[in-house]
């Protein structure tokens, strides 16, 4: 069984609000390493775990983890919008294996995403539709959150179903690191965005789409020139669970409380359960080597941005 495994941040500011050149080009050569390492590997199945950002999930029904049969992303912040290619028979087969495995996971036959999702596609995989891919949505920012436990054992009962197949398949994780973006919150919007939050953000009008993309645009320009005005990225928390990973040791954050990791290092890092479920999807394939670690704190994106591959003993 080869398997593959890439875990990378996202940020929909590519673009809008950029680091200098010869930062941009580092993070780009990265990206480009990774593109073609996939290029080479060639999988045939996708499987992508990323979070969604109250595009595509919202409070009138807001799952802790949920597996798409057929999906499309929205264009937001102008990134890639259309269909993707999910193999509904492969997906329905691993919802039901991964429920019969103990893990209450949510299934989706018209998933919607956002660049969550569609960002990784896009820049590892060259496209939405190149490869046949099953989303795995997880709820990063939607208080009550899933724990790291839950992830953990989501991204095994996962690897537990890609074991039986004769495929060579490529596990994706997407978001992350240490970050913040001015995410809206149930607690603290105001009556209008609680109602986009419980599911009327599903068809956002034009202007307000605009306008959300303008307000996380400010952001990240306030952001650079003063970094007490959102969460601070936690470059040493980032770096610490990078090697955590590397090393198989994603047990270690069952521990770690929800509100632990967001006073430390930013509301949106329960992205990272991502990786941690892409993660531990691998390590249920078997004994596998990371490479490619790349990480720098990316104000301008509002991320700490992360980069890592692994892979199983035997594609090495
Ligand atoms: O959609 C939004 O409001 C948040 C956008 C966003 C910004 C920076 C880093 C991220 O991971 C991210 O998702
Ligand atoms: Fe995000």
């Amino acid at each position: 069984m080869k398997t593959m495994l890439h875990c990378m941040s996202h940020s929909p500011l590519v673009g809008f609000v950029d680091p200098l050149p010869e930062i941009l080009d580092e993070v780009n050569g990265v990206i480009s390493n990774a593109r073609k390492a996939v290029k080479a590997f060639d999988p045939d199945l996708v499987v992508l775990f990323a979070p969604d950002h109250y595009n595509g999930f919202f409070y009138d029904l807001m799952p802790s983890f949920c597996i798409g049969t057929d999906a499309y992303a929205i264009g937001d912040f102008g990134t890639l919008a259309g269909d993707l290619n999910v193999p509904q028979a492969l997906a329905e087969s691993l919802a039901a294996s991964v429920l019969d495995s103990g893990v209450d996971v949510a299934v989706s036959y018209r998933m919607q995403l956002d660049h969550g999702f569609a960002q990784p596609l896009d820049e590892l995989v060259g496209g939405l539709d190149c490869k046949p891919v099953i989303p795995i949505f997880i709820n990063s920012v939607a208080v009550p959150l899933p724990s790291f436990q839950r992830a953990r054992l989501l991204g095994e009962a996962v690897g537990r179903y890609l074991k039986t197949l004769d495929k060579k398949v490529l596990i994706l994780g997407s978001g992350g690191l240490s970050h913040q973006p001015p995410v809206p919150e149930l607690a603290t919007a105001n009556a209008h965005m609680v109602d986009r939050m419980k599911g009327s953000g599903r068809h956002l009008p034009d202007d307000e789409r605009e306008a959300r993309t303008q307000r996380v645009i400010t952001a990240a320009r306030r952001f650079v020139e003063d970094q007490s005005t959102l969460h601070p990225l936690h470059p040493e928390w980032d770096q610490s669970f990078m090697t955590l990973l590397s090393e198989g040791r994603m047990a270690d954050l069952d521990a770690m409380k929800n509100d632990e990791l967001s006073a430390l290092a930013g509301k949106s890092t329960h992205e990272v359960k991502a990786w941690v479920s892409a993660f531990a999807a691998l390590s249920v394939m078997g004994n596998f080597n990371t490479t490619n670690r790349y990480y720098r704190p990316i104000p301008e994106w509002i991320a700490g941005f992360g980069s890592l591959t692994a892979y199983t003993e035997k594609t090495l």
